[in-house]
């Protein structure tokens, strides 16, 4: 195979992203997030339109003077005062890029814009010409190119290049497009726009059709070597090609496009995590690559292929995108094999007929509740009158909390029944009452837990909704999730926290320290 054609990742998250309804960042949260994308090896930061509000120029100046490392580009219209405001924004930056933007359809032209094909053509000129006196690396964008007569097109691209364009991005504005079409009309532009070879080809797709990837990818056998894209697909409408998405594709079916990027994809799932938590706009679970089941499988059959062969459920690594692990959800759909392994991982070797008892239960559980946590197999294998199923058991909490000089620290204290009904008192402070909490659970039941996330969520609706905490923490290389549900949050807390530290304890994972302020509880009545 020849060398992998390098393709340059230029991401709009900041710019085309933040026009999504509800996507609007603070500049400290811009550059934020374009510091990530930096790191995740992008080409190109689009950080945003300097000409549309003093917030996004000031915005686009610090990126500018911050980010090193990936071009910082900010788009303009064929407009002076929006291409000088780009300029003097991108003032400190290393390697500065202006992108110029005018509609060439005919639908744009006459009902949009009021302009003809020359004055759209001489805008265009105008456009790049005054960019290319600011910098030298100047885009142009022909605006709803898929919808535009193919001859204007390459007449408008060829007058760009002439004009001192490095870039010509040929957008897909609408979604419309679909891959047959799109492949053909870079073949077809870079046969016919003169000089082609002084430029390099990009594509901009949206996601109107669901095509937006698929398109990128045809653009890119058409002879685009700059995929314009977002994370998480945010942008416009339905969005833009997903980055996380159009990266892995080429990783995966490296031997079908022999096309490579520069991006570390192992920051792929924390950049968009990191998308989510600025803009408040969650991952839908089955989002490709970045959703929560990626790479979490629940029905029997799968299972039991994964336990074998990762290969036969999995077409890349979770760990490759960023995520620790695959998971086996356990659930209505599961079978044996998962459950004999998931049982094992928490400690339990049982024999054929004992499997078979639980799996029975299992099923009938699996009926009743979405999904079958750990804590719900243990009770299953051990029975859940058992003491031992029950562990620690909170009977009393108190947290208060402050912030900033004279007011309370986060504290808590927690008073717990162990499996000989024996009460154990302890407090702690924390950074946080969350924090404070864990810790004097950690103090009473001499169980450190490495808390990796905690999650809380509302179950039921109302004022009085339940609160649904999630805790996921690892011991031993082994991932245990815990969950806890109360109307009070911090109760729910303790209790997730719990239903860990109680399985590690019966499982013998960790051996607790012996709490030293154990006294029966007899003796505090
Ligand atoms: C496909 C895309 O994503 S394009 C980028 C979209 N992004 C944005 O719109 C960024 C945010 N926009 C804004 O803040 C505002 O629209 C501004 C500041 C840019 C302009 O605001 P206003 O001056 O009030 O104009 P308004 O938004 O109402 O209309 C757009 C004007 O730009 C003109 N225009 C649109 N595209 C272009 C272009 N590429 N080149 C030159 N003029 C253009 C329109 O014809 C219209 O002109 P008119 O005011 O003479 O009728
Ligand atoms: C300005 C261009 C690149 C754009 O965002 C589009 O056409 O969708």
């Amino acid at each position: 195979m020849n060398e992998p054609t390098p393709i340059r990742i230029f991401d709009t998250s900041l710019r085309d992203g933040e026009q999504s309804p509800g996507c609007s960042m603070t500049a400290a949260q811009k550059l934020r997030f374009a510091l990530a994308l930096a790191e995740l090896g992008v080409d190109v930061i689009e950080a945003g339109f300097p000409a549309s509000s003093e917030a996004d120029r000031n915005a686009v100046r610090s990126i500018a003077r911050e980010v090193r490392g990936s071009t910082i580009a900010t788009l303009a219209r064929c407009h002076e005062g929006d291409i000088d405001a780009c300029a003097s924004a991108l003032e400190g930056a290393a390697a500065p890029r202006i992108h110029v933007f005018i509609s060439t359809s005919p639908l744009h032209r006459e009902h949009k814009l009021g302009l003809s094909r020359e004055q759209v053509l001489e805008r265009a000129v105008m456009g790049v010409e005054r960019a290319r006196r600011h910098v030298d690396d100047v885009e142009f964008s022909a605006e709803d190119a898929l919808r535009t007569e193919p001859d204007f097109l390459a007449e408008v691209c060829s007058a760009a290049v002439a004009a001192g364009a490095t870039t010509l991005n040929i957008p897909d504005t609408v979604g419309y497009t679909t891959p047959s079409e799109i492949r053909a009309l870079f073949e077809y532009l870079r046969a016919n726009v003169h000089d082609a070879e002084k430029a390099i080809f990009s594509t901009h797709c949206h996601n109107d059709l669901g095509l937006a990837v698929a398109n990128s990818l045809a653009a890119i056998e058409g002879g685009a070597r700059q995929v314009e894209c977002t994370i998480n697909g945010i942008g416009e409408r339905a969005g833009n090609c997903a980055m996380e998405e159009l990266v892995m594709a080429l990783r995966v079916r490296a031997h079908y496009y022999n096309a490579s990027t520069r991006i570390d994809s192992r920051r792929l799932v924390p950049t968009s995590r990191l998308l989510s938590r600025i803009t408040g706009m969650a991952v839908q679970r089955n989002k490709a690559v970045v959703g929560q089941n990626a790479f979490a499988h629940e029905s029997g059959i799968h299972q039991h292929g994964m336990l074998k062969h990762r290969g036969t459920y999995e077409i890349m690594r979770p760990e490759d995108v960023g995520w620790s692990q695959s998971q086996m959800v356990m659930g209505r759909h599961s079978g044996r094999a998962a459950l004999a392994d998931r049982l094992q991982a928490l400690g339990f070797n049982l024999e054929e007929a004992a499997l078979n008892r639980v799996f029975a239960g299992f099923k009938a559980l699996a009926e009743k509740k979405r999904e079958v946590f750990d804590g719900d197999l243990e009770a299953l294998v051990l029975g859940a009158d058992s003491a031992a199923a029950r562990g620690w058991r909170l009977t009393r909490l108190h947290v208060s909390t402050g912030a900033g000089e004279g007011d309370t620290l986060p504290t808590a204290s927690v008073q717990l029944l162990d499996t000989d009904d024996r009460s154990v008192s302890e407090a702690a402070v924390g950074d946080g009452p969350v924090h404070a909490l864990f810790a004097a659970l950690a103090r009473a039941t001499g169980v450190d837990l490495d808390v990796e996330s905690y999650h809380v969520s509302s179950v039921t609706t109302g004022d009085d909704a339940q609160g649904q905490a999630q805790v996921i923490a690892r011991v031993g290389g082994v991932e245990w999730t815990g969950s806890g549900t109360s109307t009070d949050i911090l109760e729910a807390s303790a209790h997730a926290w719990l239903d860990i530290a109680n399985r590690i304890v019966r499982t013998g994972r960790e051996p607790a320290r012996t709490p030293t302020h154990a006294v029966p509880a007899a003796a505090l009545a």
